[in-house]
């Protein structure tokens, strides 16, 4: 985990609006939140209200109009496109709702975990790799590429990518929603086991199983906290 004090990511008074050739629509109107080590934080609202607006600025993919947004202590919302990516490469990971949009086809499940990795600069051996996809319930899949692998258990990959190496903040955009119920339970306990030993989840979702997981909640409504 990034060592700094604080929460893992905080965003104050932010403003997102998006801009079209005919119209401005603004997606978040002065949100200030703090994203907290070690908890899963679900961010709930109806559709439209800004969720993966909020979830874009907190992953460095984008930056704010007005606000700040820090993340494992560093200020993201001055930087360019450059420096986002180079902060987010080290310090954020992010799941698709899509399992398989999450890995590269080519690449075992060892391969994957140990790239993730090698990507955030973090010098992890080959027995950690074997103890996180254990941990995750991959460990006879490690030689397995994602064709081979269940939705349910290319996700739970997607998840050991995430931690690996100790990012500050794993943002996860609708994890469950391409998955059964079993699969998807399967992959909320894991985030809820490596919650509990550091780790900082912040999930965009409408699915009650997810919230029944989460430590707390950030409620959008129209781009503004409810
Ligand atoms: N690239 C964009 N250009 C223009 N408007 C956008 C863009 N992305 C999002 N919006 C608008 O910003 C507002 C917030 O969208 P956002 O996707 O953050 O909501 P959401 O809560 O994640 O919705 P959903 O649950 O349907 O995914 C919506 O009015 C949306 O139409």
């Amino acid at each position: 985990m990034t060592d700094v004090p604080g929460p893992a990511a905080a965003c104050r008074d932010v403003v997102k609006t998006y801009r079209t050739a005919t119209e401005s629509v603004p997606a978040l109107t002065d949100v200030t939140v703090d994203i907290p080590r070690a908890r899963v934080t679900c961010v709930v609202g109806p559709s439209g209200s800004g969720k993966s607006s909020l979830l874009r600025l907190l992953a460095c993919v984008d930056s704010p109009d007005a606000g700040t947004v820090h993340v494992g202590g560093h200020r993201v919302d001055d930087l360019g496109a450059r420096g986002r990516r180079r902060l987010r490469r080290r310090h954020v990971s992010y799941l698709f709702q899509r399992p398989g949009h999450n890995l590269l086809p080519y690449l075992t499940a060892t391969e994957q975990v140990r790239l993730a990795a090698d990507l955030r600069g973090a010098h992890v051996g080959d027995a950690e790799v074997a103890a996180l996809l254990e941990r995750l319930g991959l460990g006879d899949r490690g030689g397995h590429r994602p064709a081979q692998l269940s939705g349910g258990e290319q996700q739970r990959l997607a998840v050991a990518c995430g931690v690996v190496g100790g990012p500050a903040l794993v943002v996860a955009d609708e994890p469950t929603a391409e998955l059964d119920t079993a699969a998807a339970v399967r992959v909320l306990e894991a985030m809820e086991a490596l919650a509990a030993d550091g780790v900082a989840f912040v999930v965009s979702s409408h699915d009650p199983r997810v919230m029944a997981v989460a430590d707390g909640f950030v409620r959008l409504e129209q781009g503004r906290l409810a």
